[in-house]
Formats: structure tokens, C-alpha cells, sequence
């Protein structure tokens, strides 16, 4: 039987979906049968085990699987020997303190022999050591945010997002522990063998990832502005520059980060740029 590399993936929840999609975009297609816990990629040699998020890091230092999409927060508490490869940009959110939001915060003294309300005792009581505080941890494995009005606690440590839950249960966030997003794990001692498929695996990730941050753009311009159009893209290496039917104009095409795109904008259109088009990019090999 042929090798074959094995992925954890979260079962159901946040993660699932956006983790599947990445690998489809890296061209690996799934055969998904419904509440299956097991299922074989098509045209890669990939095993995909669904797994609960808090379980993985477990599951991939004992080599149970070989790699996982994992949240960068359930590594970091679940203290496993497991090595972080690549942040995936999804799943973003932050591990924070937060408090009833009339309480007056001076810092973290305020958190001195209070009771505080988590799921992430590890990652709590390491923020608690590191700044000397004495706290009780009281530990929930969910609805951390209703702590506080049903008197179980003070304080809660939880996960934030946008922060409407906070918000909804009369909370303010005041300090951030850990800032998050998914990502790929790796079991630290895999075989050659695997590593070759994971290298194949990380090298389209990472094309992928790369086309997510640019855009390919285009625009007219006068040809005597070429010069210094050229000077504000900020491109891969030079742009392609086209003559158009209508003398003295130019079309260039260039890929640009999405951040700076909208920072050139003004200065690109004070030098004469009109009919600015961007385009999304499918895979980016640099
Ligand atoms: N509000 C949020 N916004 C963005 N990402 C989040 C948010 N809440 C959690 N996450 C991220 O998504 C991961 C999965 O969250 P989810 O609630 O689906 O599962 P879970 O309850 O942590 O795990 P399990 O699969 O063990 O039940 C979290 O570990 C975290 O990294
Ligand atoms: O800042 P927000 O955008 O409101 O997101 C934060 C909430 O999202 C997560 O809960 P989730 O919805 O995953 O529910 P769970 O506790 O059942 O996992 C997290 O535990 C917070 O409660
Ligand atoms: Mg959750």
C-alpha cells in the first residue's frame, strides 16, 4: 500500500469549512460522505481524519495523524509537542481578559485574588505567573461569557472575535493574552516518505496563501508617465508595460499586496492612471 499522509481536521465547527476549502484549492479533492470520520483524497495521498479541535495537538504528537489544521490558541494551551509550519489567515481571533464593563480597570492588579472564568486554564495561569498575580481559576468548557452575571466568577479569560458576545453579556475586553489564527501542525519525527508529500503539500499552500494577499493589476497611462508609475508599484519585480491603439497611452500590468494597493491609489491617479482594474490571482509561485 502506498504512502499516505494524514491530516486531522476539525470535525464540525468553525474550522471545518475554510480548512476543506484550502485544501481544495490546493487542487486536492475529498470524497466527503456525511458524518463520515475518515475519508481519502482523490489525486493526492492524503487521509483526512475528523477530529474535535481540542483533541488534535494530542492526536498529532503521538502521530496519530501526521500534520492538522488547528487553531493557533488550542496549540499553545494544550502544551503538545507539535511544530507550527504555516498561519492559514482564517479563524482569527484573540485569547482575552475581560471584565463587567462598569467596573473601573486600573491594570492588572485588578485581577490580584479575583475569581476568573475560563476554557484556557493553561494559557490563563501562564498569563497569571508571568505577571505575578494570584487568581483563582475556575475552569467551564463553554459560555465563559455568562460567568460573571451568574455570579460563578469575576473575570472571564475567553476568546474574542468581533466582541459582541462580550458585549452582549455586559463585558469589556482589557487585555489581550494571545493572538490567533488556524494553522497547519506537524508531528515533529514524521518519515521521508511523508515529508515528501508534505513538502508537495506546503509548496501549494503556500502559492495559495501568497495569491489570497495580491491582486493583479492593470491600468492606462499616459506613456510619459511610465517612469513614474513604475516607481510608486510597489511589483513583483518590473511591470509589463503594453502600448494601447491610442497614441502616447500605455496599459500596465503589475501584482501588488493587497494592503498596498489602496495606499498607491491616489499617488497612482495624480500620475495620469485611469481605467484601474484588479483582478484576483489563483496561485502565486514566487
Ligand atoms: N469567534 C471566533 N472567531 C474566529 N475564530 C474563532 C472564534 N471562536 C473560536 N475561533 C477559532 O476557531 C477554533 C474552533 O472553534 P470552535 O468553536 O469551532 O471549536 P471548539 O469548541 O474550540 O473545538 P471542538 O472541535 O474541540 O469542539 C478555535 O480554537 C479558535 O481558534
Ligand atoms: O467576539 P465574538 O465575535 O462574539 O466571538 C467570540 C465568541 O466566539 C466563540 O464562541 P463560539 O461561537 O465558538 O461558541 P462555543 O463557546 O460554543 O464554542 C468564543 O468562545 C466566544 O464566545
Ligand atoms: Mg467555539
Amino acid at each position: 500500500m502506498s504512502t499516505r499522509l494524514k491530516i486531522a481536521i476539525q470535525k464540525s465547527g468553525r474550522l471545518q469549512e475554510d480548512s476543506l476549502r484550502i485544501l481544495k484549492e490546493c487542487g486536492i479533492y475529498i470524497d466527503n460522505g456525511k458524518d463520515q470520520l475518515k475519508a481519502r483524497a482523490q489525486n493526492f495521498p492524503l487521509e483526512v481524519l475528523y477530529l474535535r479541535n481540542s483533541d488534535i495537538p494530542e492526536y498529532v504528537q503521538d502521530g496519530i495523524a501526521d500534520i492538522a489544521i488547528v487553531g493557533e490558541n488550542v496549540v499553545v494551551e494544550k502544551q503538545k509537542k507539535v511544530q507550527i509550519l504555516q498561519k492559514l489567515g482564517f479563524s482569527k481571533c484573540r485569547l482575552a481578559m475581560a471584565i463587567p464593563k462598569d467596573d473601573e480597570y486600573n491594570g492588572l492588579e485588578y485581577f490580584q485574588g479575583k475569581k476568573l472564568a475560563t476554557s484556557y486554564p493553561n494559557s490563563l495561569k501562564a498569563f497569571l505567573d508571568e505577571n505575578n498575580l494570584n487568581s483563582e481559576i475556575h475552569v467551564i468548557s463553554g459560555s465563559v461569557e455568562i460567568a460573571p452575571n451568574i455570579g460563578l466568577s469575576d473575570g472571564i479569560c475567553d476568546l474574542v472575535s468581533s466582541g459582541s458576545t462580550l458585549f452582549k453579556n455586559g463585558l469589556k475586553e482589557v487585555v489581550e493574552i494571545l493572538s490567533s489564527q488556524a494553522c497547519l501542525v506537524c508531528n515533529e519525527n514524521i518519515s521521508e516518505e511523508k515529508q515528501a508529500i508534505l513538502n508537495d503539500l506546503l509548496f501549494r499552500m503556500r502559492a495559495v496563501l501568497a495569491a489570497k494577499n495580491n491582486k493583479y493589476v492593470l491600468l492606462n497611462a499616459p506613456t510619459d508617465k511610465i517612469e513614474a508609475i513604475s516607481n510608486i508599484l510597489p511589483g513583483m519585480k518590473s511591470p509589463t508595460v503594453m502600448p494601447l491603439l491610442k497614441e502616447g497611452w500605455s496599459s500596465i500590468h503589475t501584482v501588488i499586496n493587497e494592503n498596498d494597493f489602496w495606499t498607491v491609489i491616489d499617488q497612482l491617479k495624480a500620475n495620469g492612471a485611469e481605467g484601474i482594474l484588479t483582478i484576483p490571482i489563483g496561485k502565486m509561485i514566487l
